[in-house]
């Protein structure tokens, strides 16, 4: 695991987040227009060639292997390539996820990047999305919790289109957490999990260092 430490000030994280997150929103808005365009052959060829030249430009510099998650040194995370929340990865909806103890919740428009059955989201997003939900609830002590186990139930398709979606702590068990997560759409819950979340035992940083305490550490950015 890449839990690396980078000594930075909060408003470089801010300056820092600030050209990033209209770049990866210009990406995703590039990811739906591939998906639905219908100009001529010979302009989605010459739109591949665009795309082409900025990515060679991209890959001048290049991190090798993936983004990981960077923290401070007082312990707020970066985990910007995460395929669920990372502010650098345009394969994660755009997301703003609002967190209290015990309790997660967002909303969030799903569009066509995210179909599995046509016009519905892919029961594979959604589980991505509540597993991230899940985390981040039972994470709101400051102490890191995996995924143990996820049920996921289906109890209806998911149109694409305006969603929120809710999960909360149900009660602690030691190391491990059980949360309750559901998605819904304007009709009420579509989608319903289970999971138990687990902090590893004797958790230290891979950089060496133990877990500072609970009071100092701040979820992610
Ligand atoms: C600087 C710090 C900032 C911190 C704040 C940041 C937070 C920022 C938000 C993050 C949000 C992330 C959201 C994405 C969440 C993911 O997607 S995580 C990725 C997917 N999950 C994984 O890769 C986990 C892989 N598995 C593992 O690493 C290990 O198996 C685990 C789950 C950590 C457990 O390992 P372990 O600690 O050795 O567990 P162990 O001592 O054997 O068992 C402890 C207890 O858990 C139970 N258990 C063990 N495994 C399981 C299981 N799979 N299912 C159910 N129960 C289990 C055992 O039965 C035992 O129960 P009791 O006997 O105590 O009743």
């Amino acid at each position: 695991m890449d839990f690396r430490i980078e000594d930075i000030t909060e408003e470089e994280i801010d300056r820092r987040l600030s050209v990033v997150e209209p770049l990866t929103d210009s990406v995703r808005q590039l990811v739906d227009a591939v998906i639905r365009s219908e100009v001529s052959d010979e302009r989605l060829a010459a739109a591949k060639e665009k795309v082409d030249a900025i990515v060679a430009d991209l890959r001048e510099q290049q991190r090798p292997g993936s983004f990981g998650t960077p923290y401070t040194k007082e312990f707020i995370g970066m985990p910007w390539g995460n395929a669920a929340v990372g502010a650098r990865n345009a394969v994660a909806p755009p997301l703003r996820i609002q967190r209290s103890p015990g309790l997660a919740e967002c909303e969030m428009v799903l569009g066509a990047a995210y179909e599995g059955p046509g016009g519905c989201v892919h029961g594979g997003v959604a589980a991505l999305l509540l597993d991230q939900l899940v985390g981040e609830a039972a994470s709101t002590d400051g102490l890191p919790s995996f995924t143990g186990t996820l049920t996921v139930k289906y109890l209806r398709p998911t149109l694409l289109g305006p969603l929120s979606a809710r999960a909360e702590v149900t009660r602690r068990e030691g190391r491990k957490t059980f949360v309750h997560a559901t998605m819904s759409d304007a009709d009420g819950v579509t989608v319903e999990a289970d999971a138990i979340m687990i902090c590893p035992k004797d958790f230290v940083l891979p950089t060496g260092d133990a877990l500072p305490p609970a009071a100092d550490r701040r979820l992610d950015r």
